[in-house]
């Protein structure tokens, strides 16, 4: 197979939307990656499956005349979203749905790695397509298990996050931190359960979750200087069998964010206090868990990142929207802390959000992205060639 068509671009994309899994069980997805990564011409491409993070895929592109290692990241899991779009190619993996975009970002990275397969860079490409960005910190993982040493290990990264809100195809990014990070917060509240008539003899959990979601969402408004920025949204809740029985065990699951790590850290401190007092005024035990992993908050590099947004705002076909920072999360933070590096917004121009049931990228963003990378990973790897000449 020579350099993807946009009608190959746009079945492979539909496929993978078809077959969405959650992170760490990305099977399927892996293979269909490497069924077609292994059709590309094979001359300049080394593909290694890293036993350590079986679902995941490295492509080495060997350059012409390397002086450094670039590398791209696209995600590639799923969320646990049953899908309502009613789309002829929709979701086959009942509750799970490619409802982050993942299927656009995967397929943009095929799109590039195709096109390099065919015309050798300068410089060598890493590709990395990286499971369990959505939990389970796969870009945490795949550093600590030592999968970018040698000649693995990229000099500068890039990855791309879809973007309904921009138009399609169009390139947003910022100096300085583009995502916040995140933590991830379980709240396990044990009680005593009882029978509905008697609330004397129990210790309800579900009153105390209650009580406790309610005093949680005074932090941001009443903690937190009003200029800056903090979110906690408690996602998941849990707790009882039957409206007869009083709840024992209750469990609150939701997420920190903050565009520093200061901030983070005192949401977290904050929602531990408020623990501590649900379980003294309701007489129940809670324990709280608060899990950062790798989700970082996104810190774009400096010179890396100027030379993007120049090449970006200088180029006549590229529409790029200079955004703000956003309080969504991503593991790439982790990577960006490693190895210097951007991360950008593609636009996919939809009016539903990241996470939706509905989400319907436009697909018109595909081409448009994989021509804008590819130009700018070009200008990058000609730019580094003259200033080292
Ligand atoms: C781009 C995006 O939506 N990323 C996720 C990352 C999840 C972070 C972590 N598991 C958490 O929820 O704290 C997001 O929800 O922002």
């Amino acid at each position: 197979m020579s350099q993807l068509t946009h009608d190959e671009l746009i079945q492979i994309r539909r496929h993978l939307h078809q077959i969405p899994e959650l992170a760490l069980e990305e099977y399927q997805t892996h293979d269909y990656l490497l069924e077609v990564i292994k059709q590309f011409d094979q001359t300049y491409l080394t593909i290694r499956v890293p036993k350590e993070l079986p679902t995941a895929v490295m492509v080495r592109v060997a350059g012409t005349n390397p002086r450094r290692t670039i590398g791209y990241r696209t995600d590639i899991d799923a969320l646990p979203v049953t899908e309502q779009t009613g789309l002829p190619y929709a979701s086959q993996m009942p509750g799970k749905m490619h409802a982050c975009g993942h299927d656009i970002h995967m397929t943009v990275a095929l799109g590039l790695l195709s096109y390099y397969s065919e015309h050798q860079p300068i410089d060598n490409l890493l590709f990395f397509f990286q499971p369990a960005e959505e939990s389970k910190n796969g870009g945490k993982l795949a550093y600590e298990l030592g999968l970018f040493t040698g000649e693995w290990c990229p000099d500068e990264f890039y990855g791309l996050h879809d973007n309904p809100e921009l138009p399609a195809g169009a390139i947003g990014c910022r100096m300085g931190t583009l995502f916040a990070g995140t933590t991830e917060v379980n709240v396990d509240i044990q009680g005593q359960g009882g029978h509905a008539a008697f609330p004397q003899n129990a210790k309800d959990a579900v009153v105390a979750a209650a009580s406790l979601i309610t005093q949680a969402q005074t932090i941001v408004s009443r903690s937190i200087d009003p200029i800056q920025s903090g979110v906690l949204t408690l996602g998941k809740l849990e707790a009882g069998t039957i409206r007869n029985v009083i709840a024992d065990h209750a469990r609150i699951e939701g997420t920190i964010r903050g565009l520093t790590q200061p901030m983070i850290e005192k949401i977290g401190q904050r929602l531990q206090t408020i623990c501590d007092g649900i379980a003294t005024s309701f007489e129940v035990d809670v324990k709280l868990e608060l899990n950062q992993g790798g989700y970082w908050p996104v810190e774009n590099n400096a010179d890396l990142t100027s030379h993007l947004i120049a090449f970006m705002q200088a180029n006549p076909k590229i529409t790029f929207i200079e955004t703000a920072p956003a309080m969504t999360g991503e593991d790439f933070g982790f990577l960006l802390a490693k190895f210097p590096g951007t991360m950008f917004w593609l636009g996919v121009e939809d009016d539903a959000q990241l996470h939706a049931p509905t989400l319907t990228p436009d697909e018109r963003a595909i081409d448009r992205g994989i021509e804008a990378i590819t130009q700018f990973i070009n200008y990058r790897m000609q730019e580094n060639y003259l200033l080292e000449e």
